[in-house]
């Protein structure tokens, strides 16, 4: 299959302390295929996503080529790259919150979304949103759409943006541990969409978690860091049973401890693999 996103020698400091928070990446990402990203906290996961998505802070830089579809974005306009995020490229967060404007109802973010990429009105709008809202189990997306985020729970949030995404159809979506901030149940349940939304939509995806679980029943490719560099890419099988990495082997292993702990208490259910 033909590489979706590949970026190439991507390095990001922060201009006021000189920091380098990531060194030198590259990888590929295959069209219609799913990389997770791993690695313990601070090694650069949510710095990578953002720098594709060329969010990061003004005070933090970044050089290298980032290709998507050929075209490479470093050379977008500001502008350009605005038109491309949301309906090329799309980011699910941590944390639904901030996604959307707490001054106002959730719908007013999703109307204005929409009216950008495709010129629909409010009512056109609504229409889309309520049949993905109710796909993803949303009921009464009207009432939703008229909440304030604060009125609506991390899991129901994080659905939103997923249905917003299966209307806006956009071609690469990273997900950067779009289910850490949840609860056990939901974080479930939100998996389940992210498996569905990958087979209803065939877009390629980014995903950052901890989870090595979900990381085994989602990705087809896993991209382990560690202090700002690549230490380890390869398809989630090989990551899990023949990883050639040090740090790789023991994220795995931490895994397969939890699980085997977790199996004892719940006397004999372990995490489902896949
Ligand atoms: N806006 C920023 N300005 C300067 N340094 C930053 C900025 N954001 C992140 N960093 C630094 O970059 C490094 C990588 O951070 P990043 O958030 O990408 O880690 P992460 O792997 O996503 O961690 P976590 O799993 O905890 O989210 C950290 O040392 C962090 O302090």
């Amino acid at each position: 299959m033909p590489n979706f996103l590949e970026v190439n020698h991507l390095k990001v400091w922060d201009k006021s302390s000189g920091e380098v928070i990531l060194h030198d990446s590259s990888f590929k990402v295959n069209a219609e295929s799913c990389l997770a990203v791993v690695g313990e906290s601070g090694s650069g996961k949510s710095v990578t996503c953002r720098a594709i998505m060329r969010l990061n802070k003004p005070w933090v830089s970044q050089s290298g080529e980032i290709l998507l579809h050929g075209e490479n974005l470093s050379f977008l306009s500001d502008k350009e790259m605005r038109q491309k995020r949301g309906k090329t490229m799309y980011l699910i967060m941590q944390h639904g919150m901030s996604a959307f404007d707490p001054s106002t109802v959730v719908g007013v973010h999703l109307y204005e979304t929409l009216k950008q990429h495709f010129g629909w009105n409010k009512h056109e709008a609504a229409g889309h949103m309520s049949i993905a809202m109710k796909s993803v189990m949303l009921k009464e997306p009207m009432e939703i759409m008229n909440k304030y985020p604060h009125q609506l729970s991390g899991g129901m949030l994080q659905r939103i943006m997923i249905a917003l995404a299966l209307v806006l159809e956009p071609d690469l979506i990273i997900a950067d541990e779009p289910t850490t901030a949840l609860d056990t149940i939901s974080q479930y349940e939100v998996l389940e969409q992210f498996l569905q939304l990958r087979e209803r939509l065939g877009c390629s995806m980014i995903f950052v978690s901890h989870d090595l679980g979900m990381v085994r029943k989602l990705a087809d490719e896993v991209l382990v860091m560690k202090n700002g560099v690549i230490v380890e890419q390869g398809s989630t099988e090989s990551i899990f049973t023949a990883a050639k990495h040090e740090y790789t082997r023991y994220l795995v292993s931490t895994k397969q401890t939890l699980n085997d702990h977790f199996k004892s208490v719940m006397g004999g259910q372990g995490v489902a693999k896949r």
